[in-house]
Parts: C-alpha cells; sequence; structure tokens
C-alpha cells in the first residue's frame, strides 16, 4: 500500500494536519505511528482505513478487508456486546462465530452479555478490537488500542499483531506507550510538522553522532521516551545516588 504526496484537512481554509506524507506499507508488516499529542496520528490512520479520502495526493493498493478500531470505541449503543459484535459478522457477511475465537484470546467472554453502555472503557476497548480483528483483514488499523487495557491483555496483543502480520497482514497501530517496541521487524513511524517519516529511512546511512545531553532527573525518562519514540536509540544515565558498599559496580 502506497500514500504519495498525500495531504488532508477536515475543511477547507482549516489548517492542514497533513501537508505532504509518502509512505510505503508492506504485507507482512507491522507499522507502529508516534508522534505527539495532536500532530496527526488518528487523521493518518482514519486516511489509511479509508473513512477519510486525501484532499491532494494518492493512497494505492488498498487491500479489499479493512479492520479499523478508534480510539474511542462508540459505546453509547443499545446492544450486548456479543449482539453487536454478531451484527459487524452480519454486516460483513460472516458467522456469527466468526468473533469468538478473538473474543476468547482477548479474554472478552464473560462481558458478552453487558450492554456496550455498561462496559468499562478497557472492556469495551476490547469489543472494539475483536470486530476490528473479525474481518479477517488484509489490513488491520488501530488506533491507541492499548490505553485502557489490562496488563494481561496488554502483553497478549502485540504477540497477536504479529501472527496476522506473518500471516500476511498490512497491521498499523498508533501507539503511544511503546507497547509494540519488542516485536521483531517492527517498522515505525513518526507523525510531525505535517508530515509522517518512516523512521528507518530517516535514520543516517553513514555515521551515527552522539548527543550529550542534560536535563532535570525529573524530565530526563520523558525527554529519553520521546527521543526513542522518534527512533533513536537513548542511553539514559540517572545522577549517581549513595551505592551499596562494595557494589563493585562502575560510575559510568
Ligand atoms: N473530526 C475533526 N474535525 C476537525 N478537526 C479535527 C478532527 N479530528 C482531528 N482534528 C484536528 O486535527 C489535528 C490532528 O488531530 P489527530 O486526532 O489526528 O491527532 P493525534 O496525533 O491522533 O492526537 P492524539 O495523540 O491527541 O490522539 C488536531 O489539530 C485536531 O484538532
Amino acid at each position: 500500500m502506497r500514500l504519495e504526496h498525500v495531504a488532508f484537512r477536515y475543511r477547507r481554509r482549516a489548517p492542514w494536519v497533513l501537508k505532504d506524507v509518502s509512505l510505503t506499507l508492506t504485507p507482512g508488516q507491522v507499522t507502529e505511528v508516534t508522534g505527539r499529542n495532536g500532530a496527526g496520528k488518528s487523521t493518518l490512520l482514519r486516511l489509511l482505513a479509508g473513512l477519510r479520502a486525501p484532499c491532494r495526493g494518492d493512497i494505492t493498493g488498498r487491500p479489499a478487508r479493512i479492520g479499523y478500531a478508534p480510539e474511542r470505541f462508540p459505546a453509547d449503543q443499545p446492544f450486548t456486546a456479543g449482539d453487536y459484535l454478531d451484527h459487524m459478522a452480519a454486516v460483513r457477511g460472516l458467522p456469527a462465530t466468526a468473533w469468538r475465537a478473538w473474543a476468547d484470546r482477548l479474554g472478552l467472554g464473560r462481558l458478552l452479555q453487558v450492554r456496550l453502555p455498561d462496559l468499562s472503557k478497557g472492556s469495551a476497548q476490547k469489543v472494539g478490537l475483536v470486530q476490528a480483528l473479525t474481518a479477517h483483514p488484509g489490513l488491520l488499523v488501530l488506533d491507541e488500542p492499548f490505553a485502557g487495557l489490562d496488563p494481561a491483555t496488554r502483553s497478549a496483543l502485540p504477540p497477536l499483531l504479529g501472527e496476522l502480520a506473518r500471516a500476511g497482514s498490512t497491521v498499523v497501530v498508533s501507539d503511544h506507550q511503546r507497547c509494540l517496541e519488542h516485536l521483531p521487524a517492527l517498522h515505525r513511524v513518526h507523525v510531525a510538522g505535517g508530515t509522517a517519516v518512516s523512521v528507518e529511512t530517516a535514520a543516517p546511512s553513514g555515521a551515527m553522532a552522539v548527543l550529550e545531553v542534560a536535563v532535570a532527573a525529573g524530565e530526563a525518562e520523558a525527554l529519553a521516551a520521546e527521543l526513542r519514540a522518534r527512533g533513536h536509540p537513548v542511553h539514559l544515565r540517572q545522577p549517581a545516588g549513595p551505592r551499596p558498599f562494595g557494589s563493585g559496580e562502575n560510575t559510568g
């Protein structure tokens, strides 16, 4: 799937959210999309899923079957989780049982009789994920799927996405929390300043420079996370505190 000089804004005369995005997404690959709040990650994901059309530029090669889970699952619908998933399967021409295995894997089983508005945020998020996975998607687009998930589901999801990719799906996930960073061969895209850059292609092809930056201790973790999200290897050295006598550690 290829995006060629894609630009998008929500209304005429509104500021451009994305000004010029050219990207290639490959079947079998999981792509992690990062960027600051308001950078345009959700907008990029909606364009990829075909929910919005580019104002300029082209998107080609989009797989026919698309699964999409928005950042906030629209839980204000008068169905139980099970009835909703049955309905979504029927809309796609799939048997009502198509979603059961995904619901089991995401630990949704005992909540299927609960009405959507009565679900917790994390459980509603799981319903959104199950409906996206049920499509047997050639393209799976998940907007911040880890937000609100319990630790067990948060760790179950990356291998599941890796499996889908190995089966040939193109998987795109926005993820503030960097829950995917241990997936092998993760493709990383960073959204900033109206464009989206594939971090691998942005990396210098030749020598690397080492930049030493001193910041207040309280800000160090956040800055390190931001730099890692941009694809830079970061070595964080905290101020030397008191060490146990004879620990023999190198103070660096
Ligand atoms: N439906 C909409 N109508 C008008 N403007 C919108 C709409 N959705 C998003 N925007 C604007 O587009 C810009 C990018 O928003 P977007 O939600 O894509 O960013 P994001 O990177 O996903 O942010 P976050 O990390 O906070 O979820 C913001 O200025 C936002 O206000």
